[in-house]
């Protein structure tokens, strides 16, 4: 019988040494892993963000292979620095893992990181391994402000058009498909293993003079939400102008879900919302709503067709 070869019988500086092995790193790094620290620069402030994924909460070994939970992992923090604006330069991974986990998941995890890094235009230059529990990543991107300022989620104004960029209820429908035993539609469940972030367009949008911006991770209306709390002022999005996926659709039809609530509510998509002032919004760009004035909606919230949404507005952790 064939044995696999776990992480507990490769040991930790060999696993590591196997890990690492492939990584290239950009130019701005000039030391990667192997020290205590990694050293390169950043042109401007530097920008820092971290998110964790974990093992049954945020992937499942039996859906996603270690290369597409890899890929996530620098998909979704990458966006973050997409979401201020910014340029990414370096990530360091925290990589946590049961010792029967086989040593080959290990290796095509990193596999997954450095092809979405390539992807990115970002280097992965160090990290630190542990044993635990189950599966668990949490990954620091650094980028650099590069001659910019920084895009908070605070500058929303009365008047500007709220747009999108990116795929939006792909991951969601993904996840239901999976959750009911399904691999196809391909691209709704090619979604929810890594999100297609819009690489670059955070930075397009920043030389547009984007107003507030944000990355979709827990739900359109929910993120939304966070400019419109930060900016204080409401926003009305109108459904009609939205583009609902006809890979959405079909899943929609198939599990009888209004394909609407994946767009409007379904995380881990990673697309970008910001707003803009009338008349700049990015090519590309699909305008989907408006900043309102205090006096068409006193309170700071996201209106869907000029109503209050009665269903979910996003994913929280922690709920029953
Ligand atoms: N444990 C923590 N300690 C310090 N700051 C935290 C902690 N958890 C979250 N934050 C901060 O709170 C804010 C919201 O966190 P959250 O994880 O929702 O980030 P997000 O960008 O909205 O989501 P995502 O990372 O999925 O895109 C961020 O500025 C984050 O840095
Ligand atoms: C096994 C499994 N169960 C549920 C989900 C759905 N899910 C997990 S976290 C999240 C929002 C973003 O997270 P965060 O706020 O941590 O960035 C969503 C929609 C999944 N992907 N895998
Ligand atoms: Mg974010």
């Amino acid at each position: 019988m064939a044995t696999t070869t776990t992480i507990s019988q490769v040991g930790e500086f060999p696993l590591i040494s196997s890990m690492v092995g492939d990584l290239t790193m950009g130019q701005a790094v000039t030391l990667g892993p192997g020290d205590d620290g990694a050293v390169f620069q950043v042109d401007g402030s530097a920008v820092v963000s971290t998110d964790v994924l974990v093992e049954e909460v945020h992937f499942r070994r039996r859906w996603s292979t270690a290369t597409d939970v890899g890929r996530k992992a620098v998909a979704v923090n990458v966006s973050d620095i997409e979401a201020m604006g910014a340029v990414p330069v370096a990530l360091v991974v925290g990589f946590s893992a049961p010792g029967d986990l086989p040593a080959s998941w290990a290796r095509e995890f990193m596999a997954g990181m450095t092809a979405e890094s390539q992807k990115a235009g970002v280097s992965v230059v160090g990290g630190d391994t542990t044993g635990g529990p189950v599966v668990s990543i949490a990954v620091t991107v650094i980028g650099q402000t590069a001659g910019m300022a920084p895009v908070r989620r605070d500058g929303a104004v009365p008047g500007d058009e709220v747009a999108v960029i990116g795929q939006l209820g792909l991951a969601a429908a993904g996840l239901a498909l999976l959750g009911r035993g399904f691999r196809s539609p391909r691209a709704v469940v090619a979604a929810q293993r890594c999100p297609e972030v819009p690489y670059g367009q955070g930075r397009v949008a920043a030389k547009a003079g984007v107003h507030a911006m944000i990355d979709v991770s827990d739900g359109l209306l929910a993120d939304l939400g966070h400019i419109a709390e930060a900016s204080g002022f409401a926003m009305d999005i109108d459904t009609a102008k939205l583009d609902i996926t006809e890979s959405v659709r079909t899943v929609g039809m198939a599990t009888g879900v209004d394909p609407l609530t994946w767009v409007l509510a379904g995380g881990e998509d990673h697309a970008l919302a910001a707003t803009f002032a009338p008349g700049t919004v990015p090519d590309g760009w699909t305008v989907v709503g408006r900043v309102l004035p205090p006096d068409e909606a006193p309170d700071p919230t996201v209106l869907v067709d000029g109503q209050v949404w009665q269903q979910e507005r996003g994913w929280t952790h922690f709920h029953s």
